[in-house]
């Protein structure tokens, strides 16, 4: 049997208008990024693409996103997971530097080494940082697993779990499930989904607000590469996320 999923990033939020490192700081959409997300849930209703069921991130914009997206789908009423799994990559002490000012800094090399590589993590974040989650109570339960840094590797390590326990069962029992979350914790996702290289995956960009969607097999192994319903929006969109901080 074939099943549906539906992944998509949230719409652009206030840190991606400032051009500022984000990860786990839960910053909201701005207009824009609420129009991509409604438009997101207006293109699969329009290609018949229906979730069945939601997994989100519990970060704000990945929540507000899929608000959005399943209201002009008309789905509202869907059963709904979160789980900090999905969250996006933690940033460490990145967190709420501008991009462009710290390309500038330290260089091109380690500028795209810190954003794109698979398995160098940005410098850790203090506790004491104000961008540091460490008293945020959505994360008390996690305590030992609380990141205050990571590397896509760390992404892949805590999210793949949560694919295999919770989100493949909800697709093999025959839901359309979509997904809201991230930049860089769907990059973690689409490598596992297509195996893609740890090389490779350095070159792939998801837009904001594009749904992408795959026909996965009861193993969880993608009949091909994720279809974006609006190809071209979607590669500019990527395009404009390579670009980030020139
Ligand atoms: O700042 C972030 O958290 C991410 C996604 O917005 O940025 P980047 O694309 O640079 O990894």
């Amino acid at each position: 049997m074939t099943n549906m999923l539906i992944l998509l990033r949230h719409g652009q939020s206030e840190w991606n208008e400032k051009n500022l490192f984000t990860g786990w700081v839960d910053v909201r959409l701005t207009e824009r990024g609420r129009s991509e997300a409604a438009r997101a849930g207006a293109l699969l209703a329009e290609s018949g693409v229906l979730p069945d069921v939601l997994h989100t991130s519990v970060l704000s914009r990945a929540i507000q996103t899929a608000h959005l997206a399943l209201d002009s789908a008309d789905r509202l009423w869907i059963p709904v997971r979160r789980s900090w799994r999905l969250n996006e990559r933690h940033y460490g002490a990145l967190q709420g530097l501008d991009k462009a000012e710290t390309l500038q800094q330290y260089g091109e090399a380690q500028f795209m080494e810190w954003r794109r590589s698979f398995d160098t993590p940005p410098p850790a974040l203090d506790d004491a940082s104000e961008w540091s989650q460490a008293a945020d109570p959505r994360y008390a339960g996690i305590d030992g697993e609380r990141p205050r840094t990571e590397c896509l590797k760390d992404v892949v390590e805590r999210l793949v779990p949560y694919w295999e326990q919770e989100i493949l069962p909800d697709l093999t029992g025959g839901s359309t499930v979509l997904v809201t979350a991230h930049g860089n914790s769907l990059r973690a996702l689409v490598k596992h989904l297509e195996g893609i290289s740890d090389a490779d995956i350095a070159g792939l960009n998801i837009p904001t607000g594009m749904p992408l969607v795959y026909e996965v097999d009861d193993r969880g192994t993608p009949s091909g590469p994720g279809r974006y319903l609006d190809p071209e929006a979607a590669a500019a969109g990527a395009a404009a996320v390579a670009a980030q901080g020139r």
